[in-house]
Order: C-alpha cells, then sequence, then structure tokens
C-alpha cells in the first residue's frame, strides 16, 4: 500500500505520460502514424481521449515530435483532462525522460504510467490492475500476455532452425506500465548503453524488481499498415450509426451582433442568454449529446453555474465531440437550421460550416447549415427571437 508523506494511505495522484514522438516509420506513409486515423479519428486522439476519460488517472502528458505541433493541433487539439504536450526525444527511451522531467518540474505525481500513444484501445480495467499492483505495494508493473505460439530460434539467415524455445517462461509485454515515479525517474536519469524498448527494461537495469499483471488482448500497439487496416475494419465492424437531434430558442435584447454557429454577424439586437446565446450550436451540441443518449446541454453546463456565464458556445461543441470520441466513435455528419427573419443567414453560412468543421474535427462536406424564415409567422416571423434545429449522425 502507498504510503503518503503524512504516513496515511491517501489516494495517490497518477499521472500518465503519453509517448507520441516516433515517425512511425513501420507504418509507412507521410503522416507519423499516431496522427493517422483509425475509423475516421487520429490514433493518438482517440488514446488521449480513452486515458483522459479514466477515473483513475489524474493527469495525461502527452510527448510529442519537436516538428510535430501543426499536426498535433490539427489532428488532436484540447483534449479536456489532457496537458499541453510536450516535447520528446529521437528515442522512445529519450522521449519518456523528457516527460518524467517535465512532470517532476510541474509537481512530480506519487505514481506514473508511460503508454504508447501507438496504443489505442486501453481500457480502463487493465490500467487499474496495474495501478491496484503499485498501491499494492510494487515500484514496477507491466501487462503482459502468454506467447500462445510455438516459438523456435533460428539462424542468422532464418533458414534454419535451430530449437523450440520453452514459451511457458515468456510474455508479450504491453503499456501502460505503471511505476512510483520517483523510483523510474531515477533509473531513466541513470540509465546507460543501448536503448532500451520499454521502462521496465530501464528498471531492470537498475536492479528493480518488476512485477507483471494480466494484460489485455485488444490493447494491441499499431505498427504496420496492416495493423491499421485490421483496426479500422475492428472499429467499424464493432460501431453503429446513431442520430440525435436538437432544439434551442433565444429571444433578441437590445444589442448589435448576434453569434451564429460560431460567427459574429453585425445585427440590430442580440441573443439573450447565460452564455454567448449561440442558438445553432446549442442545437447541434444537444444532437450530438442525444445521439449518445448523454443528457442535454444544461445537464453538462448548468445555467445556474456562474463560470458558464459569457461563456463562447465552442466549448460546448467540443465537449459533446469529445464525449463522442471517449466512446470510440465519431461525429459523421451534422446539419443545422437556423429559423428567423433576419439577419441574413445566406453570406455567412459557408463561415459556419467552416468553424463547426473546426470545432468537430471534421470535414466542411460533413457539415450543413441551412436557414429557413417562418414567414412572418410566430415569434421568429415576429422577429422576437431566432430557433435552431440540428440533427447529428455519429458511429459509435
Ligand atoms: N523517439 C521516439 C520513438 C517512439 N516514441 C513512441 O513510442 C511508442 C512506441 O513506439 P513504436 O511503435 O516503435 O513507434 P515508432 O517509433 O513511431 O515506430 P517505428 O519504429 O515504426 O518508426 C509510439 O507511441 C511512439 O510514438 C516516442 O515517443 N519517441
Ligand atoms: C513498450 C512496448 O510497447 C512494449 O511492447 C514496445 O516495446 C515499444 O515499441 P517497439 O516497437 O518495441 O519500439
Amino acid at each position: 500500500m502507498l504510503i503518503g508523506p503524512d504516513g496515511t494511505t491517501a489516494k495517490p495522484k497518477v499521472a500518465c505520460l503519453v509517448v507520441a514522438a516516433g515517425r512511425g516509420l513501420r507504418a509507412g506513409g507521410g503522416l507519423p502514424k499516431q496522427y493517422r486515423p483509425i475509423a475516421g479519428i487520429p490514433m493518438l486522439k482517440r488514446t488521449l481521449q480513452a486515458l483522459a476519460s479514466f477515473d483513475c488517472i489524474d493527469t495525461v502528458l502527452p510527448v510529442i515530435g519537436h516538428g510535430d505541433v501543426p499536426d498535433f493541433e490539427s489532428q488532436v487539439g484540447q483534449i479536456t483532462g489532457v496537458l499541453p504536450p510536450v516535447f520528446g526525444g529521437a528515442t522512445r527511451q529519450a522521449s519518456v525522460l523528457c516527460g518524467l522531467e517535465a512532470l517532476a518540474s510541474a509537481g512530480p505525481p506519487d505514481l506514473v504510467l508511460v503508454h504508447d500513444g501507438a496504443r489505442p484501445f486501453v481500457s480502463v480495467t487493465m490500467v487499474e490492475r496495474v495501478i491496484v499492483a503499485l498501491r499494492n505495494g510494487s515500484a514496477a508493473v507491466i501487462p503482459v500476455l502468454p506467447v500462445t505460439d510455438t516459438i523456435k530460434r533460428v539462424d542468422e539467415d532464418r533458414h534454419i532452425v535451430r530449437e523450440t524455445v520453452d514459451r511457458t517462461v515468456l510474455r508479450r509485454v504491453q503499456t501502460p506500465q505503471g511505476f512510483r515515479f520517483d523510483v523510474l525517474l531515477d533509473a531513466h536519469r541513470a540509465a546507460t548503453g543501448a536503448e532500451l524498448t520499454d521502462d521496465a527494461a530501464v528498471m531492470e537495469q537498475a536492479g528493480a524488481d518488476v512485477n507483471a499483471v494480466d494484460g489485455d488482448a485488444e490493447n494491441t500497439k499499431i505498427t504496420t499498415p496492416e495493423d491499421f487496416q485490421e483496426a479500422d475494419r475492428k472499429m467499424i465492424a464493432s460501431q453503429s450509426v446513431r442520430t440525435g437531434m436538437g432544439f434551442d430558442v433565444h429571444r433578441f435584447e437590445p444589442g448589435d451582433a448576434v453569434t451564429l454557429c460560431g460567427v459574429s454577424i453585425p445585427h440590430t439586437a442580440r441573443l439573450a442568454g447565460h452564455s454567448d446565446a449561440d442558438v445553432g450550436l446549442h442545437a447541434l451540441t444537444d444532437a450530438i449529446l442525444g445521439a449518445i443518449a448523454a443528457g442535454d446541454i444544461g445537464d453538462h453546463f448548468p445555467p445556474s453555474d456562474p463560470q458558464w456565464k459569457g461563456a463562447a458556445s465552442d466549448r460546448f461543441l467540443r465537449h459533446a465531440a469529445d464525449l463522442v470520441a471517449a466512446r470510440g466513435g465519431a461525429v459523421t455528419h451534422v446539419d443545422v437550421t437556423l429559423i428567423c427573419e433576419k439577419p441574413k443567414i445566406g453570406p455567412h453560412k459557408e463561415a459556419m460550416r467552416m468553424t463547426i468543421a473546426g470545432i468537430l474535427g471534421v470535414d466542411i462536406d460533413q457539415v450543413s447549415v441551412k436557414a429557413t424564415t417562418t414567414e412572418k409567422l410566430g415569434f421568429t416571423g415576429r422577429g422576437e427571437g431566432i430557433a435552431a434545429q440540428a440533427v447529428a449522425s455519429v458511429r459509435v
């Protein structure tokens, strides 16, 4: 059991480093593999979303390549619970040390998990197994799987089989590997010699005991083009398409501009509301929440909470999209209809589509924005306010 500084067994602070500074050479292609999509979502985004949604992890810190900031911003972006990335090094081992030093400077955690950005199918049950073993006193814990094929040792040109190896003592190793933070940092700082391919090897070199827990066969590392194909196939086969709808109304009050679908439009009035009153993004946020049966915008951002006063509504929409991604899903299409006599929506439709596509991280052709009047009938016809309807399709 981990003993806190005051001698109690308080819940330890758990950080998770996600190393993603590799080049992905074995996966081929131009873009480093961590930024390439699996069933529509960039692999690193999947990994970070999953880890950030686990209650047993307090902090998630990505470690990325020096030249990868544009890819990180465009393919991953901000994720609630994920710290801004730090830069890694030329090898996985060097990248882990960069991440550990960053955590040490920011206020060291008690426990650290080190996970490959290239393992997007990490499960909370496996992470909990690692953390429980650490809390029970281990300084180093790795998830492992049995070897299920017969293993041969072959000669160098691989044409002659020399022997059959005893596979009962062999294990396939996964991440996240978990450690007492101070012990892993010391071991990494002291590491010498040839590159070590996992953190357990760094601990072994330092003379520490490493314990094993059961890994998870689903938690594969995406390494080759075939791994991408298989991951795509598995994800798509396991998902279904769902639809949600949203509706919202805001009334006018004195002012000089309205914000609709993230675009500010000069007008003779503004929309009243607790946030920026962006009726289009509110309807769309509700549609996405509806598609994953996750309540409505008021459940996530209560109007009674002063922190959302005047908030820009892109935050609400991003949160809904993050929830979809945390379930391993993707928003596939959205369609918003704005209902008002004025202002004229037509000249702003493309800017609205682009803004929504940017927030959701989808292509502009997956976003439709339409507008209609109610022929001067009803409250929208009388110019008392604006209504919006939205439909969202997601694959989860
Ligand atoms: N200098 C490096 C090299 C690797 N990694 C990370 O370590 C994890 C496991 O490494 P691997 O699958 O071997 O990734 P790459 O090194 O990118 O792949 P390749 O060897 O095919 O180039 C990956 O998430 C990778 O981004 C890292 O952070 N820094
Ligand atoms: C750490 C690791 O994921 C354990 O299986 C793996 O060793 C890292 O990747 P590599 O392909 O061995 O560099």
